[in-house]
């Protein structure tokens, strides 16, 4: 049987409902991801620099990376606390603040069941030029939906992503991404979304996501 989804309008429901984003908790972190993120669009504006000051480039960057993995736990266990607390927001590579790859895009639920968050894309995006590329289209999309079922009712694993490139979707405009739950029939999940820029819809998405949940590390 399918069933609609429906607003929960009552008030008792507002109380838990899951944050979508991640609040600031490391002011160190946020500049040091802030920075790494310059350093990703930056690289993207030297490709005429000489071997020889690249190298020099290169040379810093490396300590820097040293230094990180010097002083970080073994993967096994950051991995367990990734995913002590909600899990995916910190470090998931669409809205995660603490993942340089991560445009970021914030979002943030409404009361009428749906999600949106705004962001504005650079060259890192880039497919055509001036335009983002359709595959980082189809990762906010399909994040966006994922967490629009987080915030509305069962949430799962995608199973089929079907999106249409209406236009050309701009870098370095704000890009407003929305999702919605629409139905859930038993484990599977019909959620909808798309990406707007300047009130023009670029991209649409149709999901179906299936309730799974692959056991967090621990
Ligand atoms: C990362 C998400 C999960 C983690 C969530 C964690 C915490 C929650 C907190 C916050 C949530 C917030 C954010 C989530 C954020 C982002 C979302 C990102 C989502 C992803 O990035 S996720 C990675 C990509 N994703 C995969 O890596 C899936 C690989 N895949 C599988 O793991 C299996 O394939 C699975 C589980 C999909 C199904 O497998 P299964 O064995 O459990 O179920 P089964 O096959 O029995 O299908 C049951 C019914 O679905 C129908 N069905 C299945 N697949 C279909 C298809 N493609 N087309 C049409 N119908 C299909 C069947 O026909 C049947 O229908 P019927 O019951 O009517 O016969």
């Amino acid at each position: 049987m399918t069933a609609d989804v429906s607003p929960d309008t009552s008030g008792t429901r507002g109380a838990e409902r899951p944050k979508l984003t991640a609040p600031p908790n490391n002011e160190g972190v946020d500049a040091a991801v802030a920075a790494a993120r310059r350093v990703v669009a930056s690289l993207l504006h030297a490709g005429d620099n000489s071997p020889a000051e690249m190298a020099e480039v290169a040379t810093k960057l490396n300590a820097v990376a040293d230094y990180l993995d010097e002083h970080a736990p073994a993967m096994e266990e950051r991995m367990v606390d990734m995913w002590a607390g909600e899990g995916v927001t910190r470090h998931d590579p669409v809205a995660g603040p603490e993942n340089t790859i991560a445009p970021p895009l914030p979002l943030a639920g409404s009361e009428d069941g749906s999600i949106q968050g705004v962001a504005t894309l650079g060259m890192p995006y880039q497919g055509p030029p001036g335009y983002v590329h359709g595959g980082i289209s189809a990762l906010l999309l399909d994040h966006t939906l994922g967490v629009a079922n987080h915030w509305s009712g069962p949430s799962g694993m995608t199973a089929e992503l079907t999106l249409r490139y209406h236009r050309p979707t701009p870098l370095f405009e704000p890009l407003t991404v929305s999702g919605r739950q629409v139905s859930v029939d038993g484990r599977k999940i019909r959620t909808i979304g798309d990406i707007t820029a300047g009130g023009e819809c670029c991209v649409s998405a149709e999901g179906l996501f299936v309730t799974q949940h692959p056991p967090r590390p621990r």
